[in-house]
């Protein structure tokens, strides 16, 4: 049987409606214009087209948007600048700073240095922990895209198996919080998991989030699983012309989806939903930075 796709392009068009429906209110109704500001540091193409992106939807659901761009060079001390006069930015409410930093750079200092509130990557120890206890924060943008995808489609997660492969601070391991949070039975798996396959064959839900292209094949997936596929692997497409490449995930589409109940697909799928979390994210910062009631629906 032929899974049921997971329209995550379809689905993050929603969130991003919803998201202008808010923005337009605080304008009309408080004169704030919600502000988001995007950090990039050096010139690695694949993080360009994601911050154009970024920056156009955010201007597209009616916020501010603001573009650093830093050489590659950049001193901590620099960008500690940048970062410390965001902070201090009353027209600013959301800061992300783009990821992976060059490596002379101390990403976790980094990621440390913006304020909390305004840490809408969700990457802030702060937040961390307040994920991790279960109290108000700002949720990563990744996992929160496909806690919200799953609740659509299931309703309730309360007590399905699920196994998320990855443990990153960025997908991973806040995927795995979130699934927790909403009662699943949350396995980990990582590099040295034993017996892989084995694990994901009791899974009702599998979040792939590896890096590795088309890594898990349909019989790892039990009959009717959910598949949701974090990986963006960029591979070579010499069936589209020399030289061509195509975005796939960290699952085999082709055999998972004929096992799985649903899927999401790559592209289309988790990837859009990030970014409209990310919008998300910012209009509920500036409403918890200006003592306004949170919108609904946008948070975990
Ligand atoms: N759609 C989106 O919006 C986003 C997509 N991504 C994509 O998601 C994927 C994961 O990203 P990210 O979490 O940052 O990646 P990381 O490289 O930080 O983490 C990868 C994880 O996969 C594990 N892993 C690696 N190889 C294996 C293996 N053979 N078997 C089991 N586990 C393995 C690693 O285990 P160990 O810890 O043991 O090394 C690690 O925990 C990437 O494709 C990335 O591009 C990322 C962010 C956003
Ligand atoms: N501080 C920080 N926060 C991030 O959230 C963050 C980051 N750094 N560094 C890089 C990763 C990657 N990431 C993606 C988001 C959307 C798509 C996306 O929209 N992808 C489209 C395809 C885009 C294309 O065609 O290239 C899709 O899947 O349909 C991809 C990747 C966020 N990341």
């Amino acid at each position: 049987m032929a899974a049921n796709i997971i329209d995550g392009k379809a689905f993050a068009a929603t969130v991003r409606e919803k998201v202008a429906g808010h923005v337009a209110r605080l304008k009309e109704e408080n004169d704030i214009i919600p502000g988001l500001a995007v950090v990039l540091v050096g010139e690695d193409p694949a993080s360009q087209v994601y911050v154009r992106s970024k920056g156009k939807q955010t201007v597209e659901v009616g916020m501010n948007s603001y573009e650093h761009k830093m050489e590659a060079d950049t001193s901590e001390e620099d960008l500690l600048a940048v970062i410390n006069g965001l902070n201090n930015d009353p027209a600013v409410h959301g800061i992300l700073v783009q990821l992976p930093l060059p490596d002379h750079l101390n990403e976790d200092l980094i990621i440390n240095s913006i304020a909390p509130e305004k840490d809408v990557d969700g990457f802030h120890i702060s937040n961390v922990g307040l994920l991790g206890t279960g109290q108000k924060s700002m949720v990563p943008c990744t996992p929160l895209g496909c806690l919200m995808m799953l609740r659509d489609y299931h309703g309730s997660l309360s007590g399905m198996d699920a196994v998320v492969i990855g443990r990153s601070n960025i997908v991973g391991k806040p995927m795995a919080q979130l699934l927790l949070g909403d009662s699943c039975t949350v396995t980990i798996a990582h590099s040295r998991t034993k017996d892989l396959p084995e694990v994901v064959r009791r899974a009702d839900i599998v979040v792939a989030a590896v890096g590795r292209p088309e890594m898990v094949p349909g019989d790892w997936i039990k009959e009717g699983a959910t598949v949701i596929d974090v990986g963006i692997n960029r591979i070579p497409a010499p069936e589209k012309g020399e030289g061509k490449m195509k975005l796939v995930g960290d699952a085999d589409f082709a055999s998972c989806s004929e096992r799985a109940g649903a899927i999401t697909p790559v592209p289309g799928g988790v990837g859009p939903m990030t970014i409209a979390c990310l919008l998300a994210n910012t209009v509920t910062a500036c409403c918890r930075a200006n003592g306004l009631a949170e919108p609904e629906g946008l948070t975990a």
